[in-house]
């Protein structure tokens, strides 16, 4: 029969110390880049915690959940558990809050036979806030509000046996109370994605925002790109993010970037999402205006969808495409944060509208400091005006 590693027996090397761990999981439908924007929410928890420490209660790692069959990625072998290391500089992330990944939990806790986690809440809004119109801060454990099974990053032997549902509303931050309040050694809050952002664009945002360095082979790869498609070596941003200084004088490569979100968004925002003809018109009229001669496109379309779109843009066309040995290696999420680099690197930029794959390049080209009008674009459903996005400018 199988044991679990509990918070009484000093079953790991770690277990008798006085580190606690909180982990995290998100709503499996969510995407990549939302999923980067509620790891924020807990990394500002985390960095706030460490800042305000008081009692030995107050002493957690964040566990970074593994990128596990992402809706929109494709896995080859299942389940597969890729680590942020993967994609992010592990060494940047922990320079602004005491963040772990996963297999560092689990070698810390000796989890020979699986893992028991102490505490789990799953959070859900509060059933009457829509009704009622009470957007206080509040928290309550409640019943669940749907029947909930216990999968928790896709490892069979990760459980609980102590699992309440916390209807929530408010910022991340205040999950703190309920954190300091128990003396759980692990503790995991499930559809993290319910807490807000404790101040959305503030400096502790773009602190955390700037920590998000991507994996350095990535970055590298975007770089060879750059340099021999697009004639377009790199910014300068000091080795370490708590060095870069304000600025506004980014010129950016000799090219267009272009980040266009096809496959779900077609359906599912179909009042929005602009006709292949619209979009090679908007290219065209934005490469001739910006005196440019060549576009970079990122996108989720397929191959003829891609095909069709560039076939009558009269200008030099890329797309970054990954041999099968490196797309094996680097993954989607690669292949996407690769697409990212490029457009952020670009002369002038322009998105999908409330794409959260477009809003993290304008944050990235925030960072690098260009001027705010070749950043916050996105195309229009027709050839014609329409809303653009918010300029959500960076704050140091
Ligand atoms: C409709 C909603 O859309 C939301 O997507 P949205 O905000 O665009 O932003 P993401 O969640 O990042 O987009 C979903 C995925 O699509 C792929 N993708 C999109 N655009 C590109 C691109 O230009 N290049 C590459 N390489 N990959 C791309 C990428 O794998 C990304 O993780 C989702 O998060 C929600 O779950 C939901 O599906």
């Amino acid at each position: 029969s199988q044991d679990y590693c509990h918070i009484d027996s000093d079953c790991g090397p770690n277990y008798g110390s006085k580190d606690r761990y909180l982990l995290y999981d998100v709503n499996p439908p969510e995407g990549f880049n939302l999923r980067r924007d509620v790891y924020m929410r807990f990394a500002i928890l985390a960095y706030k915690l460490k800042q305000s420490k008081k009692d030995e209660l107050n002493n957690f790692k964040l566990v970074l959940p593994p990128w596990s069959r992402l809706f929109h990625w494709k896995y080859n072998a299942e389940p597969e558990h890729i680590p942020w290391g993967r994609f992010f500089d592990l060494e940047s992330l922990k320079r602004f809050a005491p963040v772990i990944e996963m297999y560092e939990f689990f070698d810390a806790i000796n989890q020979t036979y699986g893992v028991k986690i102490d505490e789990v809440y799953v959070l859900q809004h509060f059933k009457d806030m829509f009704e009622t119109g009470n957007f206080k801060d509040r928290m309550q454990i409640e019943q669940c509000a749907q029947k909930y099974q216990i999968n928790y990053f896709f490892y069979k032997n990760v459980t609980s046996n102590n699992v309440k549902c916390l209807s929530y509303h408010g910022p991340a931050t205040k999950l703190s109370q309920l954190l300091l309040k128990s003396s759980a050694k692990t503790i995991l809050l499930d559809h993290a994605e319910v807490a807000l952002h404790d101040m959305f664009g503030d400096r502790t945002y773009w602190q955390c925002r700037r920590s998000m360095r991507f994996n350095k082979d990535l970055q590298k790869i975007a770089l060879d790109f750059r340099q021999k498609y697009l004639n377009s070596s790199d910014e300068f941003l000091p080795e370490n993010w708590e060095d870069e200084k304000p600025k506004r004088s980014t010129k950016g490569g000799p090219y267009l970037g272009v980040h266009l979100r096809r496959r779900d968004f077609l359906r599912g925002r179909a009042h929005q999402v602009p006709s292949i003809n619209s979009i090679t018109q908007q290219i065209t009229n934005l490469l001739e205006k910006l005196n440019l001669s060549q576009v970079f496109i990122a996108t989720d379309a397929d191959e003829d969808e891609y095909r069709d779109i560039i076939k009558n843009i009269p200008f030099k066309t890329q797309r970054y495409t990954p041999d099968s040995e490196t797309r094996e290696k680097i993954k989607d999420g690669g292949v996407a944060i690769i697409d990212q680099i490029i457009c952020s690197h670009a002369r002038y930029f322009i998105g999908t509208y409330e794409s959260t794959f477009s809003f993290r390049i304008q944050e990235e080209r925030e960072i690098l400091g260009f001027p705010p009008d070749t950043t916050f674009n996105c195309f229009c459903k027709e050839n014609t005006e329409c809303p653009q996005p918010t300029r959500w400018k960076i704050v140091y």
